[in-house]
C-alpha cells in the first residue's frame, strides 16, 4: 500500500506535509527506562476467583484478594494475568480493528454515522478522532475550535470506534468486516463483563446498582504515527469517569501511569490486561481505592491500537461517600461535560468533594 494513500485513512489534521520526507514504518523501539515497570502489581485473576484450589502451589486465596486491595490502594491500576480471555480473540478485535482503522477516513466517519437522515437509527458503533470526549449519545465532541491549528493542546492524536455493548447485539451489518468485528466485541463486551463483575466483588462490598453491566462500552483506538511525538499527546493526562476500566493494549506501549511524583511506563506484557480504578470506585469507596492518572503517548514511528472497556454505576443511583455530597453519574458526566466546553478540561470529583 502506497503512503499517500495509507494517510487517506488518518484524519486530516493528523496526515504529514507532502513536502517532508516521509517517515516510514519502523521496529526501532524508543529505549525508556523499564525500571520502575516492573513494580506494577500483578494479579492473577484465576488464584483470586477459584476459591476450590488448596494445593501448596497455591496461595489462600484471600490472600490474593487482598493483593487486588493493595493495588487498587496504592496503585489504582494493576495487571491482569490467567484472566481467561482467549488470546485469539484479542488477536482478532486487533487485527480487524486495524483493517477498519486503514480504510479512508471519509469512509470511516461515513460509515459510523451516529445516525442517518431518513432514520432515527442510532449506530452501537461511532467513530470519532481528536478528543477522547463523547456527549452523552455516543457522539464525538469536535475538537474545540483552534484545534486546527498545529500543536495545539486540546487536540489529541487518537481516533476511535466508541461501542455501546447494550446495544451491540441489536444489530447485523450487512458487511461482513464489520459484522464479523460486531460478533468478536459482542463477545470481547460479554468477557470482560464477567471480569469487571468479579473484580468489583473482591473490591466491595458495595450497593449492586453501583456498578451497572448495562452501562459497558469499549473504545477501540487507534494512535496514528506522529512526526512530533514530544508535542502532543494521543490522550493527554486524565483519570477515568468510570467505575473500573480494563485496557488491552498491543505490543507497541505508550501507557504510562503517575506514581509518586513520577510518570512510570505501562509496557505491554503479552496477554496481560491492565484494571485501572476510575472516578466512581474512588468515590463509593470513600477515597480508599484511588482512580489513577495516566495519559499516552505517541509514537512517531508505529501505530499503536488499545481497546479499554469500561463500565459505570447506574445512570441515576446516588452515591453516597463519607467524602463527597450525595451524587449520580448523570450529575457526574454532567459536570465533565461542562468543564470540558468551559475550562477545556476535566475538574472531576474535585466539585463534588466536602468543602
Ligand atoms: O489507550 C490506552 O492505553 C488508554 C486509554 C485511556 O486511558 C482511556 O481511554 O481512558
Ligand atoms: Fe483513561
Amino acid at each position: 500500500m502506497s503512503q499517500s494513500y495509507y494517510f487517506e485513512s488518518y484524519p486530516p489534521l493528523f496526515r504529514p506535509p507532502p513536502n517532508i520526507p516521509q517517515i516510514q514504518e519502523s521496529n526501532s523501539d524508543e529505549t525508556e527506562s523499564l525500571l520502575l515497570d516492573s513494580h506494577i502489581p500483578v494479579i492473577d485473576y484465576f488464584k483470586c476467583t477459584t476459591p476450590t484450589i488448596r494445593t501448596t502451589k497455591y496461595q489462600d486465596v484471600n490472600e490474593d484478594r487482598n493483593l487486588i486491595s493493595e493495588a487498587c490502594r496504592n496503585w489504582g491500576l494493576f495487571r491482569l494475568v490467567n484472566h481467561g480471555i482467549p488470546i485469539t480473540l484479542l488477536n482478532q478485535i486487533e487485527e480487524h480493528a486495524k483493517k477498519l482503522f486503514s480504510l479512508p477516513y471519509e469512509t470511516k466517519k461515513a460509515f459510523f454515522a451516529n445516525s442517518t437522515s431518513s432514520s432515527n437509527f442510532v449506530s452501537p458503533i461511532s467513530y470519532f478522532w481528536g478528543s477522547p470526549a463523547l456527549s452523552p449519545s455516543g457522539a464525538a465532541l469536535a475538537p474545540k475550535k483552534g484545534a486546527q491549528e498545529n500543536n495545539n493542546q486540546s487536540l489529541q492524536w487518537m481516533e476511535g470506534f466508541n461501542v455501546s455493548l447494550a446495544q451491540l447485539s441489536n444489530i447485523h451489518y450487512q458487511d461482513l468486516l464489520l459484522e464479523t468485528f460486531r460478533c468478536l466485541l459482542e463477545e470481547y463486551g460479554k468477557e470482560l463483563s464477567r471480569l469487571a463483575t468479579e473484580i468489583f466483588k473482591i473490591l466491595g462490598p458495595f450497593e449492586s446498582n453501583y456498578m451497572s453491566i448495562e452501562t459497558g462500552l469499549l473504545r477501540v483506538y487507534r494512535y496514528p504515527r506522529c512526526l512530533e511525538p514530544e508535542r502532543t499527546w494521543g490522550i493527554d493526562t486524565h483519570t477515568d469517569s468510570s467505575v473500573l476500566s480494563i485496557i488491552h493494549q498491543d505490543d507497541v506501549g505508550g501507557l504510562q501511569v503517575y506514581k509518586d511524583h513520577q510518570w512510570i511506563d505501562v509496557n505491554p506484557l503479552p496477554n496481560t490486561l491492565i484494571v485501572n480504578i476510575g472516578d466512581m470506585l474512588q468515590a463509593m469507596s470513600d477515597d480508599r481505592y484511588m482512580s489513577v492518572k495516566h495519559r499516552v503517548k505517541v509514537n512517531k514511528h508505529k501505530e499503536r491500537i488499545s481497546i479499554g472497556y469500561f463500565v459505570f454505576p447506574a445512570e441515576d443511583t446516588i452515591i453516597q461517600s463519607t467524602k463527597y455530597n450525595p451524587f449520580s453519574y448523570a450529575d457526574f458526566r454532567a459536570q465533565v461535560q461542562h468543564d470540558l466546553k468551559t475550562l477545556g478540561l476535566k475538574t472531576g470529583l474535585q466539585k463534588f468533594k466536602f468543602s
